[in-house]
């Protein structure tokens, strides 16, 4: 390990940087003694235009529209709206990939390395709540954040699935309008918040590394449907997942070309001179077109982006496939049979659901429009409609779970809780963000008189409980005591 004055890097790596860098390597080595910046985005799904209350002493990131710089002391992560999913905390610069992945409401958009979920989330934010969003995770442990980070933001158009890549590609071949590929990689960008980043990094990791993304790619080039994009991005300098990854790409494919995302302004491009010994010449140019963050020259970490757009129907095509191909891929037909025959078999839950949502919901079929009942077990969920056959697919979420039949009767989910809005329900009531909501949060009952706010009457039955605003939970209220039905496992001490 190589000391500087806060941080030991490892030695090869320094060496490596500054044969790179050349006279640049001093500022950049010098951005390791500063203080890195820290990053939040507000949730566009539950807030709008809304900054929540806690949020003063922000200052915006020029390239994310959600995005905002937050002082350390703040500590958003320990505050009810962190729960609420009132926003995510994420590092500035990661914020760039959804701006320029750019998904629009209504497209199907594949995350195909999504754990723990800052990109998805943000991706979401975008899509409305419309159209569909697959959120893949391979490893289990992870896979199991990544889906409930999907439940703390409120969204209701996403699946969480957990597979290797290559298993994902003959239920989803030509599919996806969009795919991030958020890619594995030696995490070069992130030694200065990661110490681990650092110890584990060799040269060998590095190569491993650049193997495992070209396979990965090769899974979301099949996946992509023609005139899509996949949007690559790592938080590496190394060139060998980067400028170089994007050449090899290029080259194994040649029905995919660079095109400058949304956002680069705000960046320095690529490196072609960085792949030359493995570009071909002609790709000097285009290698141009990829985006390369450096913690030197903008508040925040390291990042690389290359936006890859299949050759094809580029009319962007918002809401999926046109007509014919629907047909042809088959997917509307399957869909219809399966979804018959489960109405057939689980009418009871189904009949039970509605009636759950007529009498607690003041627009019941606002939540309906886009997507389709689903049974898994005692358990309910809204499907979104695009969402294709997953029957050799590991599904962690197949979509909005909105309750658990116990006894016949729905007792709601938790993820409806924090997808519905105050505007949506009959009854709600606001905690305040100091310690009744603490008092919520730990699973304790709470009197009615603990209350700031309620939306009128005596309550009775299911009540959406809020802070600030911002959905949290549910609770069944009985004579004056809100029984508490925030999830076990997520009630803090
Ligand atoms: C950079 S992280 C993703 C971060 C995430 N996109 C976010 O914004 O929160 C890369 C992810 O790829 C996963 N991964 C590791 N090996 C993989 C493989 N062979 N194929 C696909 N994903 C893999 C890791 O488990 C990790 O969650």
């Amino acid at each position: 390990m190589k000391k500087m004055e806060n941080i030991s890097l490892p030695e090869a790596f320094v060496e490596k940087m500054s044969r790179l860098l050349g006279d640049g390597a001093g500022n950049f080595f010098e951005s390791y003694e500063r203080e890195r910046s820290f990053g939040l985005r507000v949730n566009p799904l539950k807030a709008g235009e809304r900054l929540p209350g806690l949020l003063s002493g922000l200052e915006r990131i020029p390239w994310s529209r959600e995005g905002f710089y937050y002082p350390e002391e703040l500590r958003p992560g320990k505050h009810p709206l962190h729960e609420a999913g009132a926003y995510y905390i994420q590092e500035p610069s990661a914020q760039a990939c959804a701006e320029a992945l750019d998904p629009r409401p209504g497209e199907r958009i594949l995350d195909l390395c999504a754990a723990p979920g800052g990109k998805s989330t943000h991706l979401a934010g975008k899509m409305e709540q419309k159209g569909l969003l697959v959120c893949n995770e391979i490893h289990p442990a992870r896979a199991k954040i990544l889906s409930q980070n999907i439940e703390r933001m409120g969204i209701g158009n996403a699946v969480v699935t957990n597979m290797e890549p290559a298993g994902l590609v003959p239920g989803f071949r030509e599919f996806f309008d969009g795919i991030a590929v958020d890619a594995p990689c030696s995490g070069e960008g992130m030694f200065r918040k990661d110490e681990n980043a650092r110890l584990e990094w060799s040269p060998a990791q590095v190569a491993v590394c650049a193997a495992r993304q070209d396979q990965i790619l090769d899974c979301a080039a099949a996946m992509v449907r023609p005139g899509g994009r996949i949007l690559y991005s790592t938080c590496t300098f190394s060139p060998e997942e980067n400028e170089q990854t994007a050449a090899r790409f290029l080259e194994r494919h040649p029905e995919f070309c660079l095109e400058r995302p949304r956002a680069a302004g705000f960046f320095s491009e690529g490196r072609p001179e960085w792949a030359e010994s493995v570009g071909l010449k002609e790709q000097r140019d285009e290698l141009r077109k990829t985006v390369r963050i450096w913690p030197h020259e903008t508040g925040g970490e390291g990042h690389f982006m290359a936006l890859f757009v299949k050759n094809g129907d580029g009319t962007g095509n918002a809401g999926g496939m046109e007509p014919e191909r629907r047909q042809k891929d088959g997917r509307k037909k399957r869909g219809g049979e399966k979804k018959d025959k489960r109405a057939g078999k689980d009418q009871g839950e189904l009949m039970e659901a509605a009636r759950f949502l007529k009498e607690n919901v003041r627009e019941p079929d606002r939540l309906l429009a886009g997507r389709r009942f689903l049974t898994f077990g005692d358990n309910v969920y809204l499907v979104p409609e695009e969402t294709p056959e997953l029957s050799k697919i590991r599904v962690l979420r197949p979509g909005l779970q909105a309750g658990t039949l116990k006894k016949g009767r729905m007792e709601p989910a938790h993820a409806l809780a924090l997808f519905l809005k105050k505007e949506d329900v009959f009854q709600w009531a606001e905690l305040g963000t100091g310690e009744t909501a603490a008092k919520y949060l730990r699973g304790e009952a709470i009197g009615a008189g603990e209350l700031e706010a309620v939306s009128g009457g005596d309550l009775k039955g299911w009540v959406l409980m809020t802070v600030d605003g911002f959905s949290l939970g549910f609770a069944k209220a009985d004579r004056g005591v809100l029984k508490n039905h925030y999830p076990k496992g997520l009630r803090r001490p």
